[in-house]
């Protein structure tokens, strides 16, 4: 109880001071300001310039016709069965239309009632025709549009996706860029939306045009009405449509900050410090700080929108109001028969019925369209920088990768991350790369795996003397074919144990056999067979067979994936991490086994009693290669880098004395007293 009194304090105190400035007190504690876009992006990207009405009315036919095409290309039949149902259910409404019209005018005519009602009958069954045959095409419209519209889904989705993967990494690691593919996100559902929107407003569209055309034939004047009662609404639909846009725009960073913060609230790995640490309680008032701030947004829209309807709906009444004065006035001059009033009454009536559903379905199709084209402009941007399909094939076989002068600085950075590096990695060796955290280690793993191109400098990628191709001009399909990698933050696939190997190549049919090679070469075999399902069984606890590894087990587990790849190059970084000695031990055999059959191996680690029996040892530092050789060569170098962190390992093994005594060698002589052990 006490201990939370302070906790309490703290947290009241930090809410009284909230948001003098906008920013809720979560937004700068968790991430340091304020997580809603400023206008600068959306106006640098474009997108509030495609709010103007005339790019909207633009964008309209354009991007029906591209969930129209989409459909075509995914199932003609259901898409030409919802046109059809759709076109039909128009043309029965005028037909019943210009029905009424009949009826109404043979029961306004002179004459005896019975004779009146005979003559209308075949009106009236011509009506009931009408009604049912509605009914059928509009059960046959929902049969094919449930067909149609998750295909078009899909396929919109794919595209998107396939292109997004195929992004240069460098240009992902751009803001501008990142932030248009992240949007485009969000539109993947709206061509499924569209799709059942625009058959609908087509569907009305037909309806109203029928019902014009009918009015038109009885006077033309009831045709401005009808648009005077429509405009105000349209108005209306479009503003509120891009005020929703702009909000979801504008908020977007909030709301992926919201779903992460209660991501990791049920996430298996953050269990402890979530209880432990009472992170928890930080998250949940971030969590709930943010959502206030949501829900004032919402709030907002929500009183603008029933301002904007109140003054639509107060104009299109007025518009009403007029239009059947106009017709009582019409009726009373003698200016248009008393059954052609009854249609107009009618024709009205329903014109405006399917005017409010018009209205709110432009409304949807406009907020879908400006997703839509999000993920539109996306996929082309994405296609953009996408990695070039061809290339100059690489020379077969390929004996070595050599970087000359290479330098390379991330989009963003102040400072360049790799400058003027050059090395040679050789099929039949192991390359160690050493050096301090943020030396430049991984970068330089991943423009030798064609992953980033260098900024400035060279990387050859030779075969035999004189045949040698540098990485741009490459074809990178093959580049990446001769790449297998282990990262120190490779993917947790939540599916099964197999899949978690064969997906180390992705482009090959799955081979069992192969499977379980590369998880004996791992030494993770025993484990998998032994578990309840074999290599069925799902490493992510929470599915029905779902198992939960160890830290090690899965670096066991991605160490079997990168066997399985089987690639000439064989990339690693820190990839003992979490194993125990004798696995560790186990795990640096396999690689100088892979080495002698002939992969090249590139070793990052910390480890440098691993790095000691490599053939050939580069040394980072803040970017730049300030050493290399050989262990015993490094080793000779008296104030050499290596040297010092080699020894500063050593001496925490107390196998040797640390440099100037930095690190204090472990006690001897007496055994250590309980406490000091824990
Ligand atoms: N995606 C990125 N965007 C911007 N800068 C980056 C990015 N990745 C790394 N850096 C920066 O580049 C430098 C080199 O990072 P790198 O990850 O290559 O170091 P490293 O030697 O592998 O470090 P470690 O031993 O900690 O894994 C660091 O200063 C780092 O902050």
């Amino acid at each position: 109880m006490t201990s939370a009194g302070p906790r309490r304090d703290a947290h009241q105190g930090a809410r009284s001071t909230a948001a003098a400035d906008g920013i809720s007190n979560a937004e700068r504690e968790l991430y340091g300001g304020r997580l809603r876009w400023d206008q600068t992006f959306v106006r640098y990207e474009g997108a509030l310039t495609r709010l103007k009405f005339g790019q909207m009315a633009a964008a309209l036919p354009r991007m029906v016709g591209m969930v129209l095409r989409t459909g075509w290309e995914v199932d003609r039949r259901a898409l030409t069965g919802v046109v059809t149902a759709q076109v039909g259910q128009g043309v029965t409404a005028a037909w019943g239309l210009v029905a009424v019209n009949r009826v109404l005018t043979q029961l306004f005519a002179d004459g005896p009632t019975a004779d009146k009602l005979r003559q209308a009958l075949p009106s009236l069954v011509v009506l009931a025709v009408v009604s049912v045959g509605s009914a059928l095409l509009a059960a046959w419209s929902t049969a094919m549009s449930g067909r149609l519209e998750p295909q078009v889904e899909r396929a919109v989705s794919a595209r998107y996706y396939a292109a997004v993967t195929r992004v240069e990494v460098e240009a992902t690691e751009r803001p501008e860029v990142q932030r248009v593919l992240e949007a485009g996100r969000f539109g993947t559902d709206s061509a499924r939306s569209m799709l059942r929107l625009s058959v609908g407003v087509g569907s009305v569209l037909i309806g109203m045009v029928a019902a014009a055309v009918v009015l038109v034939s009885l006077h033309w004047i009831l045709l401005p009405m009808l648009l005077a009662i429509a405009f105000p609404k349209g108005w209306g639909a479009v503003r509120s449509a891009r005020r929703e846009y702009t909000s979801r725009l504008n908020w977007v960073d909030h709301r992926r900050a919201i779903s992460s913060l209660l991501a990791y609230l049920t996430r298996p790995h953050a269990a402890g410090e979530l209880r432990v640490h009472a992170a928890g309680e930080t998250l949940l008032r971030g969590y709930e700080e943010m959502s206030r701030q949501t829900e004032a947004e919402q709030r907002r829209l929500a009183r603008a929108q029933a301002h904007t309807d109140l003054v639509a709906g107060g104009f299109a009444g007025l518009a009403s109001l007029a239009c059947y004065g106009l017709l009582w006035w019409l009726l009373a001059a003698g200016g248009l028969p008393l059954a052609v009033g009854g249609t107009a009454v009618i024709a009205i009536r329903n014109s405006t019925e399917r005017l409010t559903s018009l209205v709110q379905q432009v409304n949807r199709l406009y907020e879908e369209l400006l997703f839509l084209t999000d993920t539109k402009h996306a996929t082309e941007l994405a296609a953009e920088h996408a990695i070039p399909r061809r290339g100059t094939p690489l020379p077969c076989p390929t004996r070595a990768v050599h970087m000359e002068n290479v330098s390379f600085t991330y989009p963003g950075a102040d400072s360049p991350a790799l400058k003027g590096v050059s090395l040679s990695v050789r099929r039949g060796t192991v390359t160690a790369l050493v050096g301090a955290n943020g030396s430049g280690k991984t970068t330089l793993t991943k423009i030798l795996a064609g992953l980033l191109l260098p900024t400035d400098g060279s990387v050859w990628w030779e075969g035999e003397p004189g045949r040698r191709v540098e990485l741009r001009e490459a074809d990178r399909t093959e580049v990446f074919s001769m790449v297998g990698l282990l990262g120190q933050d490779f993917p947790h696939w939540e599916m099964t144990a197999a899949t978690n190997i064969a997906i180390g190549a992705g482009d090959r049919p799955r081979d069992m056999d192969r499977v379980k090679e590369a998880a004996q070469a791992a030494d993770v075999h025993a484990l998998i067979a032994g578990l309840p399902h074999g290599y069925d069984s799902i490493v992510f606890k929470g599915y029905e067979r779902g198992v939960q590894l160890s830290g090690g087990q899965w670096q066991k587990l991605g160490a079997a994936r990168s066997r399985y790849r089987n690639a000439p190059f064989f990339l690693v970084d820190e990839p003992t991490s979490a194993l125990d000695p004798h696995a560790e031990i186990a795990a640096f055999e396999g690689l100088w086994a892979l080495a002698e059959r002939d992969h090249a191996v590139v070793l990052v680690t910390h480890r440098l009693a691993a790095t000691a029996k490599a053939d050939h040892i580069y040394v980072l530092d803040h970017g730049r290669v300030v050493e290399e050789g050989t262990h015993d060569q490094l080793m000779s170098a008296d104030d050499g880098l290596y040297r010092g962190m080699f020894a500063a390992q050593a001496a925490q093994y107390g196998l040797i004395q640390a440099p100037g005594d930095v690190v204090p060698a472990p006690r001897r002589g007496s055994a250590p007293r309980r406490e000091e052990t824990l």
